[in-house]
């Protein structure tokens, strides 16, 4: 199925046009909703945007899902006041459904305790590199690190022998090491997973999201006819409409939330 179409510039994707009552709206956290920042506990979250997204949700009859690499715990550490958003956490291995219900991700095998601990020394000789744990999955950041790339990089080629059925996920200055094939969860399944269940059910899906691990919810939303959302320049990418950046994101969403009712 095609998605909807977007109207074509030159070359350059479209600004979306402002939600609308009957969309699904899924949201990438960081590089989308937020800045980056050298650590994952540093981002700076504008006191307007958790209402924004609350009040949006509202508008939306529920149908707003926050969907991330983050843990949902990261994700309400950060957030607080949007626990009761529906999300999914560790690119889809983790779910809070819009019934509340919690899925949860694979029990951890015990090499990645080891494992973890040797990220960790690899980490120490580039100052600023971060070894992050979440659950099953070890994100190894560089982003305030650069020089610590290639050392991730074979290091997670070389760990990959020592952990059953993992594989690296690439991302943005970050790789993580995270259990399962190519048919495990990922935010396209997560999307799907919400889209089968009211409110998400029978509306049409938007994912704006920035990074690599959004392509698969990318597919998604365009063989639902729904509207892929890039936030940046990223290429190549299956999305068909773009934001520049965090800021223009919020302030698409802040410009929605500013009137009384979504625009038909
Ligand atoms: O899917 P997302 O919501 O975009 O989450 C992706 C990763 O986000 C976090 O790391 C990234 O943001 C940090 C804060 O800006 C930054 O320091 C780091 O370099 C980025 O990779 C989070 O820590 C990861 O667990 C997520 O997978």
């Amino acid at each position: 199925m095609e998605s909807r179409d977007a109207p074509q510039r030159d070359g350059v994707l479209p600004l979306p046009p402002s939600p609308a009552p009957d969309w699904a709206l899924f949201l990438d956290v960081d590089g989308c909703l937020l800045d980056f920042a050298p650590h994952p506990s540093q981002v700076i979250v504008p006191a307007h945007l958790q209402r924004d997204i609350v009040r949006l949700s509202e508008m939306l009859g529920g149908a707003l899902a926050l969907v991330s690499g983050r843990s949902l715990d990261a994700i309400d550490d950060v957030f607080g006041d949007l626990r009761a958003i529906p999300a999914a956490g560790m690119h889809g291995l983790e779910r809070r459904e819009p019934d509340g219900r919690r899925t949860f991700p694979p029990v951890a095998p015990e090499s990645l305790i080891g494992i973890y601990a040797e990220a960790q020394h690899v980490a120490i000789n580039y100052p600023g590199a971060i070894v992050e744990r979440k659950g099953p999955n070890l994100a190894l950041h560089w982003r305030a690190a650069p020089d610590a790339r290639d050392a991730f990089r074979a290091f997670a080629a070389a760990a990959l022998r020592v952990l059953p059925d993992y594989r690296v996920q690439g991302g943005d200055m970050v790789l993580e090491l995270r259990p399962g094939g190519a048919s495990s969860p990922d935010k396209g399944t997560a999307v799907e997973g919400f889209m089968a269940q009211a409110p998400f059910r029978d509306r049409t899906p938007v994912f704006v999201g920035d990074d690599l691990t959004d392509e698969h919810a990318f597919s998604i939303v365009n063989a639902y006819q729904g509207l892929s959302v890039l936030v940046g320049d990223r290429a190549p990418s299956a999305a068909r409409w773009r934001l520049p950046d965090p800021a223009a994101v919020r302030a698409w969403l802040a410009r929605a939330t500013a009137h009384d009712g979504v625009h038909a």
